[in-house]
């Protein structure tokens, strides 16, 4: 497994691209490794060759190390390439559900890579078992796929959104056939995808703009919910499954999740998390010596806080570089024994000072504390932890690994409580109206376009075969009682 420490765990990073001059699997390798923050569990990549054969090459632990194989671009011939990072939701932490998944057993084979998580996906299994699949994985992801290979309609087109209309859930797709490569987005478009046109005429579809400024492709328009894109030699074609969408993306792709220099939706995820940093100062003035962030992700929303409150911004914490994200890390062990490796306190800027210590959000808690003691071991006065995100009380179904209100802290403690547990001076978090006016997306719907489940509890969706645990949980949690309380 990587060298990787992630408190919160990524989202999967997916990338397709069609008509390439070249080998289109090397251009995928630079897509992915700019999609690499978005999980660390395995990679793969597929391309078609000239014979229409699908060639495939995955492995487990980070993209650099797996393609590092001489031998591992061997076969990846041909023009056409579809590639996955992934950091699991559902299923084992084993080489067969590392993606792309392949179907070969119609007259129209394809390949499949997912980002997401689906909240039927039991029922799906269940279902399909029944006609007689055989799974190749444990992952929701295959389902699609298997969905696709028994469905009666006529067309390809119309097998993928028979399918579509089955699965419930986040899930943004690309799927590479000999004849064409094809998006599909959930109806809340739970999850980012992307399309974008390179300079010799290829098509790339992948989760974040950073990726395809990665590989000189020019940003063409994000996929909207219930969409299916299907590009072939002739262009881009546009289509949808359902009309019945309203976009609910996930806010934690503007918190945590993308890359700064992505652009979601019309929207700088680095100027939304200044937003997000600038709001937080703004709803609880307090006086300090120095603002610091947490590298690498609260970077921007601690400069958007330093901005707001006129306290100097500073270079508190250093990243070993050689150290990848903490959430993401599939165990409490290796989440603590990552922390510790990752971040280390530059004592001139804490020594003697009363500090504001700006994190972009809390789930664990493992990285709050630590940082905290950190600080004081190093001589702060005081320590005042400021979130740029609400309090993240309840669990998310729809693709990232937070599924348990127990593993959640704030779920099972007070704002009071925490701050006590971490033992800081002073926490605060941002408010929901608060994150909901930093990303401040062009969209009127109920939701404002955003999914902020994981801090109202309000899911956009109905939870399917997650129902009945996660009220079960709930209850056993209060958080619903909580909520009446609190209005
Ligand atoms: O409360 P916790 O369970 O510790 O999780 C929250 C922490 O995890 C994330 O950072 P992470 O270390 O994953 O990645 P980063 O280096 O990209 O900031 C997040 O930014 C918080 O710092
Ligand atoms: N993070 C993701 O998008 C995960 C994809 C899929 N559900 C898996 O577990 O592999
Ligand atoms: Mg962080």
């Amino acid at each position: 497994m990587p060298n990787e420490v992630k408190s919160l765990n990524d989202e999967c990073g997916v990338f397709g691209v069609w008509g390439v001059e070249g080998p289109a699997a090397k251009v995928a390798y630079s897509g992915l490794h700019a999609l690499q923050h978005r999980g660390q569990e395995g990679a793969g990549i597929l391309a078609i060759d000239a014979n229409k054969r699908l060639n495939r090459y995955r492995g487990q632990g980070l993209l650099g190390a797996i393609f590092d194989d001489p031998h591992a671009f061997d076969r990846l011939h041909g023009n056409a390439a579809l590639g996955h990072i992934r950091y699991a939701t559902a299923g084992s932490h084993t080489i067969n559900n590392v993606q792309p998944f392949m179907f070969e057993n119609t007259e129209t084979h394809f390949a499949l890579s997912h980002n997401g998580n689906l909240t039927n996906a039991d029922t799906l299994k269940e279902m399909l078992r029944k006609t007689g699949t055989i799974f190749q994985s444990d992952s929701d992801s295959e389902i699609f796929g298997d969905l696709i290979e028994i469905s009666n309609q006529d067309t390809f087109l119309g097998r993928i959104k028979e399918a579509a209309n089955q699965m419930h859930g986040g899930f943004a797709y690309v799927l590479l056939s000999p004849d064409a490569m094809y998006a599909v987005c959930d109806p809340n478009g739970l999850r980012p995808l992307v399309v974008g046109r390179r300079k010799d005429g290829a098509v790339v579809i992948c989760s974040e703009t950073c990726a395809l400024d990665q590989v000189q492709a020019e940003y063409v328009r994000d996929v909207q919910p219930g969409e299916v894109v299907i590009v072939d030699d002739s262009g881009i074609k546009i289509d949808h499954f359902t009309e019945d969408t309203e976009l609910t993306i996930c806010s934690m792709e503007y918190v945590y999740f993308a890359r700064p220099d992505s652009v979601i939706h019309g929207v700088s995820v680095h100027e939304a998390r200044k937003r997000m940093g600038a709001l937080v100062a703004r709803e609880n003035p307090t006086k300090a010596d120095v603002v610091i962030g947490v590298p690498n992700s609260s970077l921007s929303a601690a400069m958007g806080y330093a901005i707001e409150s006129g306290i100097p911004y500073e270079m508190g914490l250093i990243k070993n570089q050689y150290v990848a994200r903490t959430f993401i890390e599939p165990t409490q062990e290796r989440r603590e024994r990552g922390v510790s490796m990752k971040l280390s306190v530059v004592k001139s800027v804490i020594k003697d000072k009363d500090v504001i210590l700006v994190d972009d959000s809390i789930v664990r808690g493992t990285t709050s504390r630590f940082i905290v003691k950190m600080l004081k071991d190093a001589g702060a006065k005081s320590v005042h932890v400021r979130i740029a995100s609400p309090d993240l009380k309840y669990p998310c179904f729809y693709g990232i690994d937070i599924q348990k209100p127990s593993e959640l802290i704030g779920a099972n403690h007070s704002v009071e409580e925490i701050k006590d547990i971490i033992e800081a001076d002073s926490l605060k978090y941002l408010s929901v109206e608060g994150l909901i006016e930093a990303i401040d997306l062009d969209c009127d719907n109920q939701y404002h376009g955003l999914c902020t489940a994981y801090f109202d509890g309000k899911y956009p969706t109905p939870l399917y075969d997650y129902q009945e645990t996660y009220d079960a949980e709930a209850k056993r949690l209060h958080l619903y009682e909580e909520d009446e309380v609190n209005g």
